[in-house]
């Protein structure tokens, strides 16, 4: 950023090659969006009614060892710029080069070269500020690093980040206190730093912070950039006198055009020369850009880039990837069932919801229907079966319950996407497992009371089966849904929406014979229809037409067994138990490849 440091740069990569250390530069960054219709003044009205330019023409660059602040006032495009260095734009138009250590960078060189820190914090409320740095850091680190490693490595930087007071403190959330805000901002430093990344980019590290706080968090980075060598660059608003000193460079934009790049000591007087308070609020003219672009400093900052460029040229990018060698994804798997599925579980009101749902619906049944199961008259057997169909339908309606699950963690999940804990598979698989595992407890509970509570006359084991397969349906259904939709609100209104029109086509409000032709292959895709027919079969398929004739046609006086009625029996499939759980089984994999597949492709988050 100007000469002097060069010079210092080119000097010690002589004797100590940069091997770590990578310098950030860009050149013509424009960044555009469509936009359908803005008053704003920098839509690009010859190039498209339509386009709306956040970042024009900037160049720039970003040393080792530095610690930069971008500054301007709000909506100037700072979080933009640093969204674009970081590679994390995922919508827009992005034209212009980036360079790291003077080469273009690959996805993994953003991945394993940056360390971010996002405005908002996204932690995890229910695990501890030590949990928490070591959950990441077990998800980050390299596979080579032992545990005593990684345990270190989270002390060290809870010394670092002066977090020994609040190491055990859970974390919170907004409706439970744990940690305070500043600790917050701290520990989501922490997990940006925990690979020690070349390179640490900050969306307004100190908003939310009282001035003592935002003094230490800057005082912290700029040793961080001396100590460690690293390249920082933090957005700020209005920071204290001594927040400033601490920074070496100011980067200031303003509507998306740059008005300063140089050392922090030279902008005041850079400002004061040409009429200006350094108040970057201030609102200042329209052609103070072209005013930089052809001043002195603007030369300066391109000599100094031109010649950072060169020098870090020499000590080519380090492959962090290699460097870091990151677990494979089947540890990371282990990782968040380490300490997310271990922290829910021991989360009363997560535990307690799953099981009462389950125990108050067997409760009730057990005592409207009890012993009606061994009874054979028409109406004992025609209440029994409409309890098996609304077992089915209640799997399908408390699948909502677990819609939350995925969108309330959403912004958590995008963070740790981009900063490469896991891929999306890894993390749907823990959040299913840990359902799963829940569910095994909860259905036996509901069956063993259903089951031998209202004496039930098929095989237990496999009505337990049934009545888990169902509920892993229903959770990997509300998945499926919340994973494509962009709200709760919108999946709370579309999962029972579904369920409802399924339950139509279940079998038991309207046979399937009377099923206009146009709607059957619905019927086919209705996992309500497999469930209630695997309930039935295991039910009543031991009994006879002389045994248990309970409906008699009208017409022709012919006697019909329970199976015969529904429409479960002399069908091509439907006549099968094991046809009707490997449907099912077919039908839980096909929802939750989708929802896998809306995991991975559809974001929600748009940068
Ligand atoms: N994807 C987008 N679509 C439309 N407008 C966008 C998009 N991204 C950014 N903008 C607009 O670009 C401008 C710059 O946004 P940005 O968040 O970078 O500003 P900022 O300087 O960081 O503001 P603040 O200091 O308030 O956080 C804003 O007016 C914002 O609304």
């Amino acid at each position: 950023m100007c000469t002097s440091t060069a010079e210092t740069l080119k000097g010690r990569n002589k004797v100590n090659k940069v091997e770590n250390k990578v310098g950030v530069s860009f050149e013509g960054l424009t960044y555009s969006v469509k936009v359908k219709n803005t008053g704003k003044k920098n839509v690009d009205d010859e190039k498209s009614p339509s386009t709306l330019t956040i970042l024009n023409d900037l160049n720039g660059s970003f040393e080792p060892e530095k610690l930069t602040m971008i500054m301007g006032p709000s909506g100037s495009g700072k979080s933009t710029l640093l969204d674009t260095l970081a590679g994390r734009k995922n919508s827009g138009i992005l034209e212009g080069k980036i360079f790291f250590n003077g080469n273009p960078p690959t996805q993994d060189d953003y991945r394993f070269t940056v360390g971010y820190v996002e405005q908002f914090d996204t932690l995890v409320g229910e695990l501890t500020v030590e949990q928490m740095l070591l959950y990441t850091a077990e998800l980050k680190l390299s596979v080579k690093t032992t545990s005593e490693e990684r345990v270190a490595r989270v002390a060290e930087m809870i010394k670092m980040l002066n977090l020994e007071s609040c190491r055990n403190t859970v974390i919170g959330s907004p409706l439970s206190r744990g940690i305070s805000g500043g600790q917050a901002k701290r520990v989501n430093i922490g997990l940006a730093l925990i690979t020690r990344p070349p390179v640490l980019f900050l969306d307004e590290p100190t908003s939310g912070l009282d001035s003592r706080t935002a003094n230490e968090v800057i005082e912290l980075l700029h040793r961080l950039a001396k100590n460690q060598g690293t390249t920082i660059v933090a957005t700020i608003h209005s920071p204290t006198g001594y927040a400033f000193s601490q920074f070496d460079g100011l980067y200031m934009i303003h509507s998306g055009e740059t008005i300063y790049e140089g050392p922090v000591d030279k902008a005041q007087t850079y400002f004061e020369h040409h009429g200006f308070a350094r108040d970057p609020d201030a609102s200042l003219p329209e052609w103070f850009s072209d005013l930089y672009k052809s001043s002195e400093m603007s030369q300066l900052a391109a000599q100094s880039r031109k010649s950072i460029t060169e020098i870090l040229k020499e000590g080519p990018i380090v492959n962090q990837k290699k460097l870091r060698q990151p677990p494979s994804e089947f540890r990371k798997l282990f990782t968040l069932l380490k300490f997310r599925m271990v922290a829910h579980y021991k989360d009363v009101e997560f535990v307690a919801t799953r099981f009462a749902e389950k125990f108050l619906y067997a409760v009730v049944l057990l005592t409207l229907y009890f012993g009606l199961g061994e009874k054979t008259d028409t109406e004992s057997i025609a209440a029994v079966t409409s309890l098996l169909f609304l077992n089915v339908a209640l799997a399908g309606f408390g699948a909502s319950a677990f819609v939350p699950a995925l969108n309330i963690e959403r912004k958590l999940f995008y963070r740790e996407l981009d900063d490469g804990c896991y891929k999306p598979i890894t993390y749907y698989c823990s959040k299913f497992i840990e359902e799963a595992f829940i569910a095994i407890f909860s259905s036996l509970l509901f069956s063993l009371l259903v089951f031998y509570g209202v004496k039930l006359t098929g095989h237990f084991g496999i009505f337990f089966l049934i009545q888990y397969l169902t509920t892993l349906i229903g959770v990997i259904l509300a998945y499926a849904v919340s994973a494509a939709v962009p709200s709760i609100d919108v999946a709370c209104s579309i999962l029972p929406l579904y369920v409802t029109i399924c339950l139509f086509f279940g079998g038991y409000f309207i046979p399937f014979s009377k099923i206009p032709v146009g709607w059957v292959w619905y019927s086919w895709t209705s996992f309500m229809r497999y469930a209630f027919g695997a309930f039935m079969i295991d039910n009543y398929r031991d009994t006879t037409v002389g045994e248990m004739p309970i409906f008699v046609d009208a017409i022709d006086g012919t006697p019909k067994t329970v199976l015969e009625f529904y429409g479960l029996e002399n069908g091509p499939i439907m006549n099968s138990l094991g046809a009707c759980i490997a449907f099912l089984t077919g039908l839980l994999i096909f929802f939750a490849t989708m929802g896998i597949l809306a995991l991975v492709y559809i974001r929600h988050e748009k940068r």
